[in-house]
């Protein structure tokens, strides 16, 4: 079954190549992306994105990663890599946000850290400008990197919430408890990178397709 034909839409984060882009896409999932954070052991150049890129099937979103980018490194990356959504994993503002949306062109996708009850009004302010929202577990203090650590939060924080704009689910995700998070949070779209790694940076095409599977 194709990604836009399952009940379920799966982002899988951290491709590196062409081989991964085309096991996540044969698995069914709907989005793959690209992470441009040079300290992420995911990190992919110019030249590899594009590649990797090209080779998404049609109806496979590709989704361009990046944190607190600034024009320059956006306007780069664009001018080569076919890219479908933007996703911000930073600081960035709900002003900055709309920026990016304008300059590129392209829907933005906030990735929004959550520990606790306190932390969903970000999603509420984000909400606004985004659109799309990225709920993922908030990286502990000191964290090397602000997301893909393989982390999760409490699941049922969401339960009963609803957002104007559509949203996935992030952190800590696994073959193993991705119907578990999809039957207390309601989630339609799940995010995953460290779950389906066999080490960092290093993809699995069993635990994706195993994951993408699970996710119904
Ligand atoms: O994956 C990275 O290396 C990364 C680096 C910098 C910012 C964000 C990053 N990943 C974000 C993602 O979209 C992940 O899929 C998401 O945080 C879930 O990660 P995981 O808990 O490993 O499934």
């Amino acid at each position: 079954m194709t990604g836009p034909d399952r009940q379920r839409r799966v982002k899988i984060c951290g491709l590196r190549s062409t081989a991964d882009v085309s096991a996540a896409a044969e698995a069914g999932a709907a989005y793959v992306g690209l992470v441009f954070f040079a300290r992420s052991p995911r990190h992919v150049t110019v030249d590899q994105a594009r590649a990797a890129a090209l080779a998404a099937p049609p109806g496979v979103a590709k989704v361009g990663l990046f944190v607190d980018p600034d024009d320059a490194m956006l306007d780069a990356v664009l001018a080569a890599v076919p890219l479908d959504l933007v996703q911000l994993h930073g600081h960035e503002t709900p002003e900055r946000v709309a920026v990016v949306r304008a300059r590129t062109g392209l829907p933005v996708m906030k990735a929004v850290g959550v520990s606790g009850p306190q932390d969903l009004a970000e999603i509420d302010r984000f909400a606004r400008v985004a659109d799309q929202i990225l709920v993922d577990a908030k990286p502990a203090a000191g964290a090397d990197l602000p997301g893909g650590n393989g982390l999760s939060f409490d699941w049922r924080l969401l339960v009963g919430r609803r957002w104007p704009v559509p949203w996935m689910l992030a952190g800590g995700l696994t073959p193993d408890n991705v119907a578990e998070a999809v039957r207390l949070t309601g989630a339609r779209q799940l995010d995953v990178s460290s779950g389906v790694e066999a080490a960092p940076g290093v993809k699995d095409a069993g635990r994706i397709a195993a994951f993408v599977a699970a996710a119904g």
